[in-house]
């Protein structure tokens, strides 16, 4: 609604419309009634552009409500010619709290002749929750909020024009039912409802800082191959490790491996084994993620990830980092590595390992949380052991990141080196993770193909169970 300022036909054709469906219409004529003029006032400072096309087209005189009290002068708060008992009709662009309209009433009816009973917004949120027969919302300081287009009729607009699907409506429309607060509710915003894979998807795909996330890909072929299973590769030889992702392929959305305890081949170069992977890749829709567990200098995580003998940017698409060098520093390295291969890549932020002696914690878990908010075009995930808590205010952002969680078996409750296992029940059941990371659960197993299997229906399960 900014830009409509540069655009003068815009401007004038929103502000005609707000004459037309709701001045005209629904306040003129009961205005009209009482005595006292009809004036407008508009927000500062988006709204104050609308109130002045109106003002001139219509001739309604105009009172502007100052942001801050002069510190000179009279210091008013309240500009306009203020001698005799006036109606003032407040002007707002896009309604979200209404905290803007309630501020600016404040002001005005602190003002001996002037009375303020409507506001007219172009654009509903719908983030107040209302029941008000009469008009769209109504403020708790008695004030009628009459809005010409609210978000809902927006998304059906948008469908019928087929610019967006039925899926992107219903995760909209979920979205908007989940964050309504009740006017006077002291609570921020209660959190939205479980959302499905594919509907994060579609949610991300809204967001324009989140167009090109690794995270939609992910999202979307977990919902088409329903699967929530990454298999850690951790075997040593090359050739096991090709035949191990023939085995499990049908079965997981990424595999992980550690490129550097492979023993160096004698039949194949780096770049043959990165190509024969990426095929069995491509035959069994699967990502590859290189669980490379970044942490120097961004200057040198760079190198680190584009060149070298692994060239990990080529092959994997995805791989991960520590924060302990930086809050920046890391993944800009990685994601400037990213921009230089030219491909859709992903950044998973290690925020806490599954290690009985692991140095990270709440804490940790706090700073890659905010490292993610910060680096959101590129950052898809975490490593983590469960869903991660999101800063005061954003709660609901939480459905933007694909929650990785290592430390995953069946049988065992650890290993003699630190390693702890949770069910795959408890991490996306209970911890509501996204996915699990299984290693030697499957890849020790007689049948590897047989235990990939199980463990993606033990996952899928806990996640259906979950949405329900
Ligand atoms: O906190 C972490 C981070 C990474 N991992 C990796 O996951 C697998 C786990 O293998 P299992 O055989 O299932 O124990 C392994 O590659 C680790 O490097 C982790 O375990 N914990």
């Amino acid at each position: 609604m900014r830009s409509v300022v540069s655009h003068p036909k815009l401007l004038s054709q929103i502000s005609e419309i707000m004459y037309e469906s709701i001045i005209k219409p629904k306040i003129l004529d009961r205005l009209n009634e009482n005595s006292g003029r009809n004036v407008l006032c508009g927000v500062p400072y988006s709204a104050l552009t609308f109130a002045t096309a109106l003002s001139i087209k219509h001739e309604f005189p105009m009172l502007i409500a100052r942001k801050e009290q002069k510190q000179y002068g009279t210091g008013k708060l309240i500009e306009g010619l203020l001698e005799e008992p006036m109606n003032c009709i407040v002007i707002e662009d896009v309604i979200t709290s209404g905290a803007s309209i309630t501020e600016v009433v404040a002001k005005l009816v602190n003002e001996k002749f002037v009375s303020v009973k409507d506001a007219v917004v172009f654009f509903n949120r719908q983030q107040i929750h209302s029941d008000s027969p009469d008009c769209d919302i109504l403020l708790s300081n008695g004030v009628r909020v009459h809005s010409v287009l609210n978000i809902t009729q927006f998304v059906e607009i948008l469908h019928e024009k087929r610019c967006i699907g039925s899926d992107v409506v219903d995760s909209i429309k979920q979205y908007i039912e989940g964050n309504q607060i009740k006017l006077g509710q002291t609570v921020s915003k209660p959190n939205i409802k479980e959302l499905s894979y594919g509907q994060r998807a579609e949610l991300l795909k809204s967001l324009p800082s989140a167009k090109e996330n690794f995270a939609i890909d992910l999202f979307e072929l977990m919902e088409s191959k329903q699967s929530n299973l990454s298999v850690a590769c951790d075997v040593e030889d090359q050739d096991e490790l090709l035949e191990l992702a023939e085995q499990v392929g049908p079965e997981v959305v990424m595999l992980k491996t550690h490129i550097d305890i492979l023993r160096p081949s004698k039949t194949l170069t780096m770049q043959q084994f990165a190509d024969k992977l990426t095929q069995i890749a491509e035959k069994h829709k699967f990502f590859i993620f290189e669980d490379r567990k970044f942490a120097d200098i961004g200057s040198v995580t760079k190198q680190q990830y584009v060149g070298g003998p692994f060239d990990i940017a080529k092959w994997a698409h995805v791989t991960n980092c520590h924060l302990v060098s930086g809050t920046s520093s890391v993944v800009k390295g990685i994601q400037e590595g990213a921009q230089q291969v030219g491909k859709r890549r992903g950044l998973l932020l290690i925020a806490k390992m599954s290690t009985s002696d692991t140095l990270t914690n709440e804490d940790t878990e706090k700073v890659a949380v905010e490292v993610a908010q910060k680096h959101f075009d590129f950052v898809s995930g975490f490593i983590c052991q469960g869903r991660l808590e999101m800063p005061k205010g954003n709660e609901n952002d939480w459905f933007k990141y694909v929650y990785c969680t290592p430390g995953v078996q069946l049988d065992q409750k650890g290993d003699n080196l630190g390693q702890q296992y949770n069910t795959p029940q408890h991490i996306v059941g209970v911890k509501k993770s996204d996915l699990i990371i299984v290693g030697r659960g499957i890849y020790k197993q007689q049948n590897r193909a047989e235990a990939a299997c199980l463990y993606r229906k033990q996952g899928w399960s806990a996640y259906l169970e979950r949405l329900e």
